[in-house]
């Protein structure tokens, strides 16, 4: 693929930097990945507990790292498998975008329209001060909507296209949220992989 259509678009954001890649992999490598990431994954189905009742969590999961420490959110404790060889190399083509070296990846697996991300940050302690999450989706499209936890009039909405790249930084798991929605389309599935540096407290 040309370098130069890897167009990198910078939204104008308050207490945010995000910064969105439509193309980062090409069609081909995007059809190869989702295929290779849906089979070859382990996918792990767990329940989440919110205001003292347990649900299963509406999306298939799994945890891959570099090292034995392991990632707790929402209830859950995940341990992390070792990156297969297929994840080392999205994973070094995200490094050389973000110039970032990350060593955790939370995979999500979202089957159909009824699985769905609800409206979080990612601010556990372990990702640090000003997390850099680097997200990257493969299969169906679906919007990444986002909104300001305190200014009322600044809610967002992104599609993310299969083989895009979305960087969250600076000051984003402050001052916003986000979430994938569901959706009563019929629609196919979606692999989301989220590249995370998490630090030793
Ligand atoms: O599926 C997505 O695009 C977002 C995933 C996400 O927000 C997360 O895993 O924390
Ligand atoms: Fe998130």
């Amino acid at each position: 693929m040309d370098l130069f259509s890897q167009k990198k678009q910078h939204f104008n954001l308050p207490n945010a930097e995000l910064i969105y890649i439509p193309n980062a992999f090409s069609k081909q490598e995007a059809d190869n990945y989702f295929k290779t990431i849906e089979t070859e994954t382990n996918w792990q189905h767990d329940d989440i507990t919110i205001f003292g009742k347990t649900y299963k969590q509406p999306r298939l999961t799994a945890l891959f790292g570099d090292s034995n420490r392991s990632y707790s959110y929402s209830n859950i404790v995940m341990h992390p498998e070792p990156f297969t060889s297929t994840l080392k190399v999205i994973k070094e083509k995200v490094e050389n975008f973000t110039d970032v070296k990350f060593n955790t990846l939370l995979i999500n697996l979202y089957r159909n329209g009824n699985d769905s991300n609800g409206w979080h940050a990612d601010n556990e302690k372990e990702l640090g001060k000003n997390p850099i999450i680097a997200s990257v989706s493969f299969g169906e499209a679906r919007p990444f909507h986002f909104k300001h936890r305190t200014l009322k009039d600044h809610r967002h909405k992104l599609t993310l296209e299969h083989g895009s790249l979305l960087i969250m930084k600076g000051e984003m798991q402050h001052n916003w949220l986000h979430q994938i929605a569901k959706t009563k389309k019929e629609i196919k599935p979606r692999i989301n992989l989220t590249f995370r540096k998490l630090i030793d407290l």
